[in-house]
């Protein structure tokens, strides 16, 4: 394995150092490094080091549709947006509701190598709602599942979620809840208030999430078990969160770069690549989203990548697919909207976007400190350049970027997976 000398970054939650990586593992921190002779050296002047990103939301497609996204697209993808793990989603066909289509998504990604796949397994059978899938099984199989999901519905039969989040317990797993009260949101195309009105799509009121949310933290209060709230939108939605946390009750959420950023006036354009689940919202959601994330409130970013064919995302607004890409913008958007406004430090973007996804999902190897000792899932970032998106440049299968266009600070140079880059001078290195 050839070893990397990478000199004078700015390391995440220390100094400006070198970092010695060889045989998978950062070897030493700091300066004037004993490196092997034939060490490769990288000059990280002026780049940050951040451990390798870890996504907790993302939907890869494979099995089914592996024209929207494969394991091996959306992994490519992964390691060009800085991250070394990512959770992928169980809304694929079939389910992953089985021991043995986990076990396959997780070989895929093995065998990829671009970056570390954890299957998330479906809480019910078919993700129809009805049944408890078989969580043990996927628990106990190679893939060692430990979050689990109906993404894409909602987990909306109380007795259900209180089953699912008491059989968790028993392996130290996790529910993550897509949190969608079905009845309030029938036929929903944006979110609800006046603009839905004066663009005739049927709203998406924002009680509709936090009805859900609320009535999870109590289930999960009184089982006594581990709820993750997905893709959190709405300014209430926060407060509730925020509340519960005060009053020492256990729930981790998660929200997206998109929320972070982008308002509902997209919609007024009928263009279907912001056309999302849940909805862009208001002004004022996107600013209590980002004061949730600062404060803890919020514990992560999670991309939520959603590839969808053009097919799919090239119709009437109403008929479109739900969904965004996000892996390869992911850390750009997070430094415009969190770091350029002083919201977050670096240190604290790895612990939203490395530390904290890791230890939600339980991933052991990933979300370490970049120190001695650590397994080398390194991602190097230059925050100084800008780059307009041009949706021909994506490494995915599908083009459906709603930052098209835009002008985003901030590129990945390299990414190391285990002491291996992935990603060197910005480009796959395969
Ligand atoms: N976010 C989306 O709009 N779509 C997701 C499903 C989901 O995350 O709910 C998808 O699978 O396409
Ligand atoms: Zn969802
Ligand atoms: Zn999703």
């Amino acid at each position: 394995m050839t070893a990397y000398l990478i000199t004078g970054a700015r390391i995440v939650g220390g100094d400006q150092a070198d970092l010695l990586i060889d045989n998978g593992e950062i070897v030493a921190t700091g300066t004037g490094l004993d490196a092997p002779a034939d060490a490769r050296t990288i000059d990280a002047t002026g780049l940050v080091a951040l451990p390798g990103l870890v996504d907790l939301h993302t939907h890869l497609r494979e099995p089914g549709r592996e024209d929207a996204e494969t394991v091996f697209t959306g992994t490519r993808a992964a390691a060009k947006g800085g991250f070394t793990a990512v959770f992928a989603m169980a809304n694929t066909d079939p389910v992953a509701d089985t021991a043995g289509v986990v076990e396959q998504v997780w070989r895929l990604g093995r065998d990829a190598g671009y970056a570390d796949v954890y299957p998330i397994g479906a809480v019910t059978v078919g993700r129809k709602g009805t049944q408890l899938a078989e969580l043990g099984a996927m628990a106990d199989s190679a893939a060692r599942v430990r979050v689990f999901s109906d993404d894409g519905d909602c987990v909306w039969d109380a007795a259900l979620m209180r089953r699912a989040l008491e059989y968790v317990k028993a392996f130290d797993g996790v529910i993550a809840q897509h949190a969608q009260e079905p009845r309030l949101t029938q036929g929903a195309q944006m979110n609800e208030g006046a603009l839905s009105g004066v663009l005739g799509l049927t709203g998406w009121p924002s009680v509709a999430e936090e009805a859900i949310i609320a009535r999870d933290i109590l289930l999960n209060a009184h089982v006594g078990s581990k709820l993750h709230v997905c893709h959190l939108s709405t300014k209430g939605s926060v407060e509730i969160v925020r509340a519960a946390k005060r009053r020492g009750l256990e729930v981790t959420a998660e929200v997206t770069p998109h929320h972070l950023l982008l308002t509902e006036e997209l919609a007024a354009s009928y263009n279907p690549v912001y056309k999302v689940n849940p909805p862009l919202r208001t002004k004022e959601d996107v600013e209590a989203v980002r004061e949730g994330l600062a404060d803890g409130t919020i514990d992560i970013v999670a991309t939520d990548h959603a590839p969808h064919p053009v097919e799919d995302k090239d119709c009437e607004w109403s008929a479109a697919a739900f969904g965004m890409t996000g892996l390869e913008t992911a850390l750009s958007v997070v430094q415009h909207a969190m770091i350029d406004t002083k919201l977050l430090t670096w240190a604290e973007v790895a612990d939203r976007m490395s530390y904290r996804p890791a230890a939600i999902g339980q991933a052991a190897e990933h979300g370490r400190p970049l120190e001695a000792g650590a397994p080398a899932n390194v991602v190097l970032y230059d925050p100084r350049v800008e780059r307009t998106v041009v949706p021909d440049e994506s490494v995915s299968l599908s083009r459906n970027t709603p930052f098209e266009g835009m002008t985003l600070p901030g590129k990945v140079v390299a990414t190391f997976l285990r002491g291996t880059p992935t990603v060197l001078d910005g480009e796959l290195t395969k």
